[in-house]
């Protein structure tokens, strides 16, 4: 089952270009990442699934309901992080937590002191008092705590130390374990990779790209690295597949994309007394998404 649906959707803010023919689907069990660059659409898209702001045009479902239709309904079973979290400063965290509990029809409780624990938040502190990490935190906890069966994210990490970054992913895991599914919107790739399964890549308010993590790193260039015995001429290594081909301090180094055993083969019939082998990170195989056209 698909737990999210777009169909074409567009939102155009009058002058300025929101998303256009948005369309993807998530589906049941899964961690999807959502990236692109800044302005390119993210919020937009988020805004629109939980109904805040309406389509232009196109439609969107979650758990195979219209999202303007039953938007009260579905948001029930939805936790949302917003990129930028705005509360009522002068409550105590565990009050501001325990109201908004009380919009669901469950005992939050557990989770509550369950989650605060596993982030290390203060919850008798009051909300002012905090740093944007913690009151970061606060937002996680608000997201989950009434167990949503679609978790969506909209830059979750910023203000969080890679610590509690750890921390957090190890918690969405095993809410995804537990069956949640998690819509992460992000344009840190290094993140994107650990968490997700499949990746959309939204640029200029379009989807330009949509793939398993492991196909994008499968079909895409392998870093090489050689060290030769003796010197060598770089013509040797000009085969098909082979590009950024350079000779520093005696090793060679190349990407490639191509029949692995024909380079095997050229690699064998030389002496050579180190190799390494990499994959591209998902900068190095998404950064030109970043570039802007003129
Ligand atoms: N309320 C609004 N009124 C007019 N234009 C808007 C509004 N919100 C967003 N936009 C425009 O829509 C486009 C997409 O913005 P959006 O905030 O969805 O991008 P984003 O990918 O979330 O970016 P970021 O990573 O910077 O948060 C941008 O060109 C932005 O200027």
């Amino acid at each position: 089952m698909n737990v999210i649906e777009t169909n074409n959707l567009t939102k155009n803010y009058g002058k300025s270009r929101g998303i256009v023919n948005v369309s993807f689907s998530v589906k049941e069990g899964e961690i999807f990442g959502f990236i692109g660059p800044n302005g390119s659409g993210k919020s937009t898209t988020i805004r629109t699934l939980l109904s805040l702001i309406y389509p232009t045009s196109g439609s969107a479902t979650i758990f195979g309901k219209d999202v303007i239709k039953f938007g009260p309904e579905i948001k029930k079973e939805i936790g949302y992080l917003p990129s930028e979290v705005f509360y009522y400063d002068n409550m105590k965290v565990i009050d501001f937590l325990k109201y908004s509990a009380s919009f669901y029809k469950k005992d939050c409780n557990k989770r509550i002191y369950y989650l605060a624990d596993e982030m290390n938040l203060n919850l008798h502190k009051k909300i002012d008092d905090l740093s944007l990490g913690n009151k970061k935190k606060v937002g996680i906890v608000q997201g989950l705590l009434h167990q949503p069966k679609l978790i969506i994210l909209d830059e979750p990490t910023s203000g969080l130390d890679p610590l509690m970054q750890q921390k957090f992913f190890d918690i969405l895991k095993k809410e995804n374990k537990k069956g949640a599914t998690i819509f992460f919107s992000s344009h840190i790739l290094s993140e994107v990779q650990k968490l997700c399964d499949r990746v959309a890549i939204i640029k200029e308010g379009k989807i330009v790209n949509l793939e398993k993590i492991s196909t994008l790193k499968e079909n895409n260039y392998k870093k090489f690295k050689i060290e030769p015995l003796s010197n060598m001429d770089l013509n040797y290594f000009n085969i098909n597949g082979i590009k950024n081909l350079e000779i520093k301090d005696k090793t060679i180094k190349f990407m490639f994309k191509g029949n692995l055993n024909t380079l095997m083969k050229k690699i064998s019939a030389i002496e050579i007394s180190n190799i390494w082998i990499e994959e591209p990170s998902l900068e190095e195989i998404f950064i030109h998404y970043y570039s802007r056209e003129e």
